[in-house]
């Protein structure tokens, strides 16, 4: 059975493309445009609706409690603090307003929206592991944080040891259950064109 490590080998190209990202270094660097901000913040919301449902098939399909509950505490997380700092940062950057989503998000949609009807752990996991992995895998540099809490925030949401120990369960059920290899390489693809989308 092919393991989180192998897959995430076989699509280091487009994976660490995604993880060096000019949206990413510019994030470190305090330096995003707010227009690029407001556009990638307003296409994540329309993301991190899906993802909470995705969450909550992964709470329904898990077949085992400890895995159930560990991914109940996380969608707290993403419907609490997570979505507490989108209130703040689109209200500050005013764009709060509706948005339709840009082909990436519409793909994201598409994928995690499938993922969910299947009912399968697998799948669902899979999806899960991509997101939270590539997105520690970028907030995890040693770099100080940038000092605006626009940008700190976004990344301390991604990094830290409850974060990381969150992504080590993801990669222990997606190496027990098994990934959907098909799905895991359109999740990559479509987090680096996600990040391209946010500079129009
Ligand atoms: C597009 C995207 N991928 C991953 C995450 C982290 O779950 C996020 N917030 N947005």
């Amino acid at each position: 059975m092919i393991t989180s490590a192998d897959l995430r080998h076989r699509h280091a190209e487009v994976w660490d493309a995604a993880v060096r990202h000019r949206f990413v270094d510019e994030l470190w660097a305090g330096t995003v445009d707010d227009a690029v901000m407001a556009r990638y913040l307003a296409q994540d919301a329309l993301f991190l609706d899906a993802f909470v449902a995705l969450l909550g098939a992964a709470v329904s399909s898990a077949d085992e409690p400890g895995a159930r509950m560990a991914v109940a505490r996380q969608l707290g997380l993403v419907a609490g603090d997570e979505d507490d700092y989108f209130t703040r940062a689109l209200a500050r950057l005013d764009a709060a307003g509706p948005v339709e989503p840009l082909p990436p998000t519409a793909g994201f949609l598409t994928l995690m929206e499938s993922a969910r009807r299947s009912g399968e752990y697998a799948t669902i996991m899979t999806v899960l592991l991509v997101a939270e992995w590539l997105y520690l895998d970028w907030a995890d540099r040693p770099d100080p944080a940038p000092t605006d809490w626009l940008h700190a925030e976004w990344i301390e949401l991604h990094r830290g040891p409850a974060f990381a120990a969150w992504v080590a369960l993801l990669r222990t059920e997606v190496d027990r259950v098994g990934a959907d290899e098909a799905v895991f390489a359109r999740a990559v693809d479509l987090e680096r064109a996600f990040f391209d989308a946010a500079y129009g």
